[in-house]
């Protein structure tokens, strides 16, 4: 269906810049800064926005990796079925569309302009869809299916102490899905390879079961095919995919937390799946347990199967990853230059693969061999910002409201039901902890507050954090986020 495009410019940016304010969650802030940190919006053209990168390698960087992810931040915070269309200002001043990577996956790929928005009901695979084809599979009719990213295999995957655990659980899942652990709970940090796990099984499933069918979407897929199915009235249709799958695969779960709705028809999804056998595998950047507003009976069922843990990789890992990711893309780097990157990059494996991309494209752009010193120049900025910046009460804000499922406006508005006020006075007593600013600056960031609220906060949770271990926990775990958000 053609919707109408007629959007102020500004207006465009601003959707474009509040699409980059959710996304850039996924990524550490170097890498945010390196890849999108440049980009405008240009205008519409059919259904997509046109946003406009300052160079075609950060384009594709980006393209390969998020196209489907921003596409459906996009839709969400717009309101409107847009993809992300993908430019670079040419030399002729021509601005130039991405083109899928041979490497990029399913994932890539503009969709054409007439082309509704992709709805992950459709991402139903069977063995014979899931092998990289430009044909939309029969599902559901025009709609393409996202598929598997081909790259994400469990040979692909490489094991370590870090995510040993992980991995055999999710090898045994595709082996007998339904039987082991069911469900499979994975959770780590950012960018530590649960998304690769997840698609790992998939493909395996898929190659070795040729009779099952395998669902993969994020949480917010799930969210955003449900609301639409719900303003189509086509609960039958979304139901008759996620209730029926053979493997269902939900990539990032925690953020369902505080949606109700959301909560409900998966606790339903997920009740028809387990009694039917059928296998259910979830990820999440943490365990059950400390996901905020996340409902009773979804959490205990989460817990119901097995939950493992991914963590961050040790050196030797790193190494590892970095040599068969070089390997893979027919990079050839000496082992010095990988051991200086994996001794840089050391808690986010997209990172690290990002820090590899770094080095190799600055030596071709400078038509030099791959040395330590170019290595050393790359990835300078890296290295600067690893040095620790001072926190700010606004990242202090931002980490609390992500912890407990709320809003920074949340935290700084008149609402002072207990769910708002806790959250506050924990915010109040990190920003007077981890920050020079004084009591009246505190109160100020806080909605305008007097400063002896900021006291009283303060106070309180002090005295509460000796004799509660479960804030002390939380202040804890909301200190280590401050410096991510
Ligand atoms: N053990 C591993 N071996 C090889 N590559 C890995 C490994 N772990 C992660 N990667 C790679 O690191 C990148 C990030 O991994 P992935 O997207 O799976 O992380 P994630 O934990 O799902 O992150 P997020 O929290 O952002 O969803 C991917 O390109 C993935 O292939």
């Amino acid at each position: 269906m053609a919707h109408p495009t007629v959007v102020h410019q500004d207006d465009l940016q601003s959707i474009w810049l509040e699409t980059l304010l959710v996304f850039q969650r996924r990524l550490a802030r170097p890498s945010f800064e390196t890849w999108l940190g440049e980009t405008k919006a240009l205008g519409v053209e059919a259904s997509s926005l046109v946003v406009r990168f300052s160079n075609e390698f950060a384009r594709d960087w980006v393209a390969a990796r998020y196209q489907e992810e921003l596409n459906a931040i996009l839709q969400s915070v717009s309101g409107r079925p847009w993809t992300v269309r993908m430019v670079v200002a040419g030399s002729t001043g021509q601005e130039r569309p991405s083109t899928p990577m041979g490497t990029a996956g399913p994932l890539v790929a503009d969709a054409p302009a007439e082309r509704p928005p992709r709805a992950s009901v459709h991402d139903r695979l069977r063995p014979s869809e899931h092998a990289p084809s430009p044909e939309p599979p029969a599902t559901g009719g025009a709609r393409p299916s996202s598929r598997l990213n081909p790259k994400y295999r469990f040979e692909t995957f490489v094991v370590g102490p870090s995510n040993e655990f992980a991995h055999a659980a999710a090898l045994a899942a595709s082996e007998a899905p339904g039987e082991a652990y069911n469900p499979l709970f994975l959770y780590g940090g950012v960018g530590l390879g649960k998304t690769h796990l997840m698609q790992a099984i998939g493909h395996y499933v898929l190659r070795q079961h040729h009779d099952l069918s395998v669902v993969y979407v994020s949480s917010e897929t799930f969210t955003n095919d449900l609301i639409r199915s719900l303003g189509r009235k086509a609960m039958v249709d979304f139901r008759a995919v996620y209730r029926t799958v053979d493997v269902l695969l939900v990539d990032d779960i925690q953020f369902v937390a505080g949606k109700e709705s959301t909560q409900e028809e998966f606790f339903h999804t997920f009740n028809a799946l387990y009694e039917a056998g059928r296998q259910i595998v979830i990820s999440s950047d943490r365990p059950p347990k400390e996901i905020p507003t996340l409902e009773e009976r979804l959490r205990s069922r989460f817990e119901w199967g097995l939950t493992a843990d991914i963590q961050p990789p040790d050196f030797e890992t790193r190494t590892a990853i970095l040599r068969r990711k070089a390997l893979a893309e027919n990079l050839h780097l000496p082992d010095e230059v990988l051991n200086y990157i994996a001794s840089q990059v050391d808690s986010n494996i997209r990172e690290l693969e990002g820090a590899l991309i770094k080095v190799v494209a600055t030596a071709s752009l400078r038509s030099c061999p791959v040395t330590l010193e170019v290595a050393a120049e790359a990835l300078k900025d890296l290295v600067r910002s690893a040095q620790p910046r001072p926190t700010t009460i606004a990242a202090i804000q931002r980490a609390v409201a992500d912890y407990f499922g709320l809003t920074v406006d949340d935290l700084v508005s008149k609402r002072r039901t207990r769910n708002v006020t806790m959250p506050r006075q924990i915010a109040m007593f990190l920003a007077r902890e981890l920050t020079d600013a004084s009591l009246p600056r505190i109160g100020e960031e806080f909605g305008g507050r007097d400063h002896t609220t900021v006291i009283h906060a303060c106070e309180k949770i002090r005295a509460e954090q000796g004799m509660d271990p479960s804030l002390a926990r939380a202040l804890q775990e909301i200190h280590g986020l401050v410096d991510k958000v």
